[in-house]
């Protein structure tokens, strides 16, 4: 089974944390790519796919954004996981996280599965806006490493259990018909979403 991993990082903290989740997936005996969200055109290949991006202004890295628009619909019958990396504090390890408005569009127009919440990094080494951004972050007390690699390569354990448990046939399966369409000229407007039970 191949397995796209695509993030959206501008600092490379949520970029490493695709990293972790890749190498547990190849661990348990997955064919994985990663990738920047922003530089895949074509996922036809996929028989399941990671998503995940840095929070900024509580919205999603633009990497992270065109995935969701660019690939709105096209996974029906092939599952999806969405994570967040943001949090710059403990609080994503001490329960669920409502996910941004970005990871709710992109759960309902992919669709996902499911979204995870995972803590972010913010180091002073950052250069341009973010260096500026993350040294006034640091004088507020805010800089540091919340990521929390065991949480998050175990949840990428998770996700290959079940993948390996259901094999490839076994997608989230929504029918195309339960797909509506949604004004693309909206701010959010990816196409289609998934159809009020
Ligand atoms: C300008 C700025 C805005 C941020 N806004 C949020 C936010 O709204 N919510 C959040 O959880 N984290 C926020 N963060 C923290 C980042 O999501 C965190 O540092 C993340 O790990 C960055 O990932 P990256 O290194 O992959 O870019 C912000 C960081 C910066 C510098």
């Amino acid at each position: 089974m191949t397995v796209l991993v695509a993030y959206g990082s501008a600092g490379g903290g949520t970029g490493e944390i695709a990293g972790w989740i890749t190498e547990e997936l190849r661990s348990a005996g997955l064919n994985v790519d990663l990738s920047p969200g922003g530089g895949v055109t074509d996922v036809g290949t996929y028989e399941a796919v990671i998503l995940g991006s840095a929070v900024y202004a509580s919205g999603w890295h633009a990497d992270a954004r065109d995935f969701t628009h660019r690939f709105a619909g096209r996974f029906t019958d092939r599952p999806v996981w969405l994570f967040s990396s943001g949090p710059l504090d403990t609080s994503a390890d001490g329960g669920v996280l409502p996910p941004s408005h970005h990871a709710e569009l992109a759960l309902r127009v992919l669709p996902a599965r499911e979204h995870g919440t995972f803590g972010g990094r913010m180091t002073s080494e950052a250069h341009g806006w973010l260096g500026i951004m993350a040294r006034q972050l640091a004088r507020e007390g805010h800089a540091g490493d919340f990521r929390n690699p065991e949480r998050i390569r175990a949840w990428a354990r998770s996700v290959a259990a079940e993948l390996r448990k259901e094999g490839p046939a076994h997608g989230t399966q929504i029918e195309p018909s339960r797909l509506v369409p949604v004004d693309p000229s909206g701010p959010d407007g990816a196409g289609h979403r998934r159809r009020e039970p």
